[in-house]
């Protein structure tokens, strides 16, 4: 059996934060007597990630993957509960740990704004320690993965968003770390970009058995790069399992889609189930999960179709609904 590369146990993080009244009375009462809240940021979670796995972490704003992300890469010291990745402590930060692992932030920036990327490469190279040969091996894998040629000696505030992220990415990994946390890595990015990203990371995760574990409020990213996810909301785990049987339990139904030789109306449908489309000759159909099949062979003998299928529901849509609901108490049979 794989052994697990991450292993996080019951692990809290709470900020305190400063509690303030209102008003300039308020202002004036909190200086003399200062009160404090704590605000469960991530509160016991627990699941263990194999080598090689890429991971979806996915939960609604404010949910406690960022606060996760960093307990995870060390940059913030657990309140409570036990990490371990690849053996060692993160909050440790040993020069041996960094050199495992990298945090990318979409929505935060390393390279050196004002200088060509080139040079912020130049500076992660002496600060994790890179020889020269192996800094040029990596530095031209990563140039080929991501076509960074034309963007190695531009100012990095003269390149567009897009370009800006894959030379993020490729400072975050010429120390080519074994573990990525990828928070929010296509955020802002054009489609395209974002395919070309997800691409990236299939290949080097492909490449190198790296792990990844990604956020993003990008379903597409999870869809294309995650079997497996685990779900948080208000700092607690909500789902941990394959990406497919996720949609299966909680979706109580399934979509017939139809192609008509001989077109009907929308209502000569709705005995068959929900009509979602319906232009004519092609219809999208809601059917309870268990009646799908037969939905499906009434539809073929009552109606002159060219064709049938039955799919899941998409993924975006079971996610929006299970997060759409408040308070997130854990479904039955979720956790
Ligand atoms: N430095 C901080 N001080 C106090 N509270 C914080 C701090 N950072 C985050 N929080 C709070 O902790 C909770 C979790 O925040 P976190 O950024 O981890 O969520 P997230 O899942 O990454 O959200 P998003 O998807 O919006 O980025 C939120 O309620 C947030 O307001």
């Amino acid at each position: 059996m794989a052994v697990p590369q991450i292993e996080v146990e019951n692990l809290q993080k709470f900020y305190r934060v400063h509690h303030k009244e209102e008003g300039l009375l308020g202002s004036v009462r909190s200086l003399v007597n200062r009160r404090y809240r704590d605000v469960k940021a991530v509160d016991g979670i627990t699941f263990s990630i194999e080598s090689g796995e890429v991971v979806g972490f996915l939960g609604p704003n404010g949910a406690g993957k960022t606060t996760t992300l960093k307990v995870l890469s060390g940059l913030l010291y657990p309140t409570g509960g036990r990490v371990s990745i690849l053996n060692g402590r993160p909050h440790e930060r040993t020069p041996w740990f960094l050199k495992q692992i990298t945090l990318v932030m979409g929505q935060k920036n390393q390279l050196l704004w004002d200088l060509p990327a080139i040079e912020t490469f130049r500076v992660n190279q002496a600060v994790y320690d890179i020889e020269e040969g192996d800094f040029q091996a990596v530095l031209s894998e990563l140039v080929e993965l991501l076509e960074l040629e034309p963007l190695l000696r531009k100012q990095v505030r003269k390149l567009s968003l897009g370009e800006r992220m894959k030379c993020e990415l490729a400072a975050a990994l010429l120390h080519r770390p074994r573990v990525l946390f990828l928070d929010e890595p296509t955020i802002g990015l054009d489609v395209t970009m974002q395919v070309r990203i997800r691409e990236f990371i299939a290949e080097y995760n492909a490449r190198f058995g790296a792990t990844v574990i990604l956020t993003s409020h990008y379903m597409a990213d999870v869809t294309a790069l995650c079997r497996r996810v685990i779900m948080i909301d208000l700092g607690r785990l909500v789902y941990d399992g394959d990406l497919r049987l996720l949609v299966e339990r909680m979706a109580p139904y399934k979509v017939l889609k139809i192609v008509l030789r001989t077109p009907c109306r929308r209502d000569e449908l709705e005995v068959f189930g929900e009509v979602r489309h319906c232009n004519g000759v092609k219809a999208v159909l809601r059917v309870p999960r268990k009646e799908a099949a037969e939905a499906a062979a009434r539809l073929l003998t009552t109606l002159d179709l060219d064709d049938v299928t039955i799919e899941e529901p998409p993924v975006e849509e079971i996610v929006s609904q299970l997060f759409g609901r408040r308070p997130p108490a854990t479904e039955p049979g979720l956790e």
